[in-house]
């Protein structure tokens, strides 16, 4: 009796448990008619963006993009009432977003798209750090299902690109500058490799005397750069491009990085070749660059010999003598280890530019300077490395009309006289723009006039003196003849002309 007793115990909760599951499958499956039913009456679609993505500790790039692109829209028309601000510490102004629960219109190539951020709570119970966490924002978007392909394909890439644009402008620009490999930390690897500040240049194109057709040809080139990526997806490049600038010290290598830099909305790495050991640490430094930069090397025919580092310390063993066979053992494991230590060879610097580690992130710009073009191994600079030669020369009379222009507010129709005058002279003489652009700074004792006269007397010094070494053998006496000096100016004088006056003087009077 308890043995029949027991069996329809079991038995009757076993019709329970099978009547539970069969509600339970019921259920999903009338939640699954309910949906299909819906889906067939509403023919609309929507798509949600969660706040954080996979990586569940980054905001997804995904939903910043469209947080920048709907805030961007709405400042265009006023279209949403109820928006944020926030200040996040690398924006110039406060970034201004849509409120939650405000719906945004937006229309993309004939479809209509109604957009709204709001919050919900996760679905499961997890223990997060992030403060404010327990609710979860996302962008949700609705649309006809007629354009669904067309929205996925088209509009939310476009999204995402005009997102990453407003997000790119209103970013203040960093200058970044590699840290020594001792400072690197495995904790924080992109921060400890490079340190930034805030790059707040005023350099324009507008500001750089230089030959304007040369300026323009470099603006369009730039240009083209920025909206090449289709082209160099086609044509199988990555997209970047190389420029080498040249010239003699002050003629604005420095600054056209600093307008290149303002006018592309780019930041700047400042790569310190002589702080990098190896190729290897090369590479780890590029690939935590970003895009949209600049990489620059300055002086790069003197920050490092590419060529001849070791084979010069292996001289300068040989020289020290004789040596036993144990210090020759010595010598040839010291030489091992300085070999692997100090292994940044002209082919790293190359692997660099335009190998396959090259192609690791995009839209990046690599600079090289120098000051003697020369002195450049043929490899470093052909075309597809450095794509572009710019030569920056000594200040002729466009370069110097901008100059006039930036500094003293003043064209050559005021002072038509003098103006031809330093045309005159800067045909013959070489000054840098950063030397010209010192005798045009105005005080309360010098208006425009007086410097420009200052300018003139030293820009005669140096024609004086270039012509008498033209003259003269190196062992023959110094005679300089200065015309028309005005003794008035000489207090304005810059010391080294002083000097050279003084000299010319001197040197007259004894001839
Ligand atoms: N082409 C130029 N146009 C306007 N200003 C210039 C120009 N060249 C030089 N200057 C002025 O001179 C300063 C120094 O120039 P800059 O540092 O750019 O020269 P550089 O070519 O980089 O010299 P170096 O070879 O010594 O590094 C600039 O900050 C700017 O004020
Ligand atoms: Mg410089």
């Amino acid at each position: 009796m308890a043995t029949n007793d027991l069996w329809a115990g079991i038995g009757s909760a076993l019709a329970f448990l099978i009547t539970l599951t069969t509600m339970a499958m019921n259920q999903s499956r009338i939640k699954l008619l309910i949906n299909k039913i819906s889906a067939y009456l509403n023919p609309y679609i929507q798509i949600t963006i969660p706040e954080y993505g996979a990586e569940s500790f980054k905001r997804s790039d995904f939903f910043v993009a469209i947080e920048a692109y709907l805030s961007n829209l709405c400042h265009q028309d006023g279209r949403v009432r109820k928006l944020k601000a926030e200040l996040e510490s690398d924006m110039q102004k406060p970034q201004v977003s849509v409120d939650d629960d405000q719906e945004i219109v937006d229309t993309f190539k004939g479809a209509t798209l109604w957009w709204y951020a709001d919050t919900e709570l996760p679905k499961t119970t997890v223990i997060t750090y992030r403060a404010g966490d327990e609710k979860r924002r996302f962008y949700r978007v609705a649309f006809h299902k007629r354009f669904h392909k067309h929205i996925v394909n088209d509009y939310l890439p476009y999204v995402i690109k005009n997102g990453r644009d407003v997000i790119a402008k209103n970013r203040q620009h960093r200058l970044f500058t590699n840290n020594a490999s001792s400072q690197w930390s495995s904790y924080n690897r992109e921060k400890s490799l490079w340190s930034h500040v805030e790059f707040r240049h005023p350099a324009k194109f507008d500001m750089l005397a230089m030959d304007p057709a040369k300026k323009d040809e470099i603006k369009d080139d730039l240009n083209a750069f920025k909206m090449g990526k289709d082209y160099y997806a086609k044509v199988g490049k990555a997209w970047k491009r190389g420029y080498l600038l040249f010239g003699p010290p002050g003629t604005g290598k420095s600054m056209m990085i600093a307008a290149m830099a303002n006018f592309m909305d780019y930041d700047i790495y400042d790569m310190e070749l002589t702080a990098v050991k190896n190729n290897t640490e090369l590479r780890k430094l590029f690939i935590e660059t970003k895009g949209k930069s600049i990489i620059v090397l300055e002086d790069i025919d003197c920050s490092v010999d590419l060529t001849g580092k070791r084979t010069d310390k292996k001289k300068a063993r040989k020289k020290s003598g004789d040596q036993s066979d144990m210090a020759t053992m010595r010598q040839k494991e010291d030489e091992k280890k300085d070999d692997e230590d100090s292994k940044l060879t002209l082919s790293g610097v190359l692997n660099f530019i335009d190998g396959l580690w090259s192609a690791c992130g995009e839209e990046r710009i690599i600079i090289f300077t120098t000051n003697y073009k020369d002195k450049l191994d043929e490899a470093l600079i052909r075309p597809g490395r450095m794509d572009m030669h710019i030569e920056m020369s000594y200040c002729r009379y466009e370069a110097f009309k901008v100059l006039a222009h930036n500094y003293l507010d003043i064209s050559e129709y005021q002072f038509f006289e003098l103006f031809g005058e330093i045309h005159r002279l800067l045909d013959q003489v070489d000054m840098s723009p950063a030397d010209v652009a010192e005798h045009l700074i105005r005080t309360e004792k010098k208006d425009a006039g007086a410097c420009l006269q200052v300018l003139i007397q030293d820009l005669k010094i140096l024609k004086a003196k270039k012509n008498s070494a033209a003259d003269c053998h190196p062992q023959d006496p110094i005679s300089i003849v200065v015309p028309d000096l005005n003794p008035t100016v000489l207090p304005d004088l810059n010391p080294t002309v002083i000097n050279i006056f003084e000299v010319a003087r001197d040197s007259t009077l004894e001839s």
